[in-house]
């Protein structure tokens, strides 16, 4: 039986750091490397991402929206890649934000974490917006396939307080109703359950809330959204033992070239790893 995401994600951390590199081809950044914004373009920029780091970074979170705007050979580039990282010991955050009702939600699960699936993933990024209990699909396909979710319960952009600080009639706000359902999902579980939140670096001390949920706290904003290495033991406390780092545009930009984009991702983990110890 495979290990659960949890435990996965957990000896990753160990051996490799917590550092998550986002994979997300911006026409911008494909731009810079000197590459046309087409199918080559795309195949050479994803490719050089995954020679340079799939055997040293942990967790990598590639963003599905840039691969899907150059339909089904986008679709290919983002298959082959997630199967190349993931062969390489790398675990796969598919950033896909899915969410929608539960009959739907089960075809989205299986799309993804659907172990035979063409892009099978070790987790998804998954949003709660139609009620958490649309989330029942995927939840009990993450469990049968060893994989994990996050979900977005404290976004890193500012519009996201809008939705996630609205207050319930009990008291709570919706971020933190999420944060609770996680907790739940996660009860029991060692080293840590496989339910995870989307909590960004860019938000501030977030005392307020309650991050202990028994499982990972995927944190994006550093870097181009302003959120430094130093910043997340004053987000997250004492949770910042759980917490995912991503970054994708401040370590993506030092490419093309192989060793400037390894030595970047090394100065992240490293910043990462030193304010983490504290
Ligand atoms: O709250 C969220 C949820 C997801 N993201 C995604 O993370 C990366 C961040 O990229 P950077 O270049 O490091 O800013 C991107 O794929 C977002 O869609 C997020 O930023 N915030």
């Amino acid at each position: 039986m495979t290990p659960s995401f949890g435990t996965r994600l957990r000896s990753a951390m160990d051996e490799r750091g917590p550092l998550c590199v986002g994979i997300d081809p911006h026409a911008s950044l494909l731009g810079s490397w000197g590459l046309a914004d087409d199918i080559a373009g795309l195949e050479r920029f994803t490719y050089t991402v995954v020679e340079a780091l799939a055997g040293t970074v942990a967790v990598f979170k590639p963003q599905a929206a840039f691969f899907e705007r150059f339909g089904s050979r986008g679709i290919a580039v983002l298959e082959r890649a997630t199967a190349d990282l993931r062969a390489a010991g790398g675990l796969v955050v598919m950033d896909a934000k899915r969410g929608d009702i539960g009959s739907t939600m089960a075809a989205y699960a299986e799309a993804f974490l659907r172990k035979d699936s063409p892009l099978f993933s070790d987790a998804l990024t998954v949003s709660p917006y139609l009620g958490y209990g649309s989330l029942k699909p995927a939840v009990d396909l993450a469990r049968e396939s060893g994989a994990g979710l996050f979900v977005l319960a404290l976004t890193s952009n500012p519009e996201g307080a809008e939705v996630q600080r609205a207050v319930r009639e009990d008291g709570r706000t919706i971020g933190a109703t999420m944060l609770a359902h996680l907790a739940e999902e996660n009860a029991g579980e060692t080293p840590m359950g496989s339910f995870g939140a989307v909590v960004g670096a860019t938000l501030g001390d977030l005392s307020s809330f309650d991050l202990d949920i028994n499982g990972p706290l995927l944190a994006p904003g550093i870097g181009a959204q302003g959120a430094t290495p130093e910043d997340l033991p004053v987000v997250f406390g004492d949770a910042v033992r759980n917490v995912v780092p991503n970054v994708s545009r401040a370590v993506l930009g030092a490419g093309p070239d192989v060793s400037a984009l390894r030595d970047a991702a090394t100065r992240y983990a490293d910043g990462i790893r030193a304010a983490v110890a504290g």
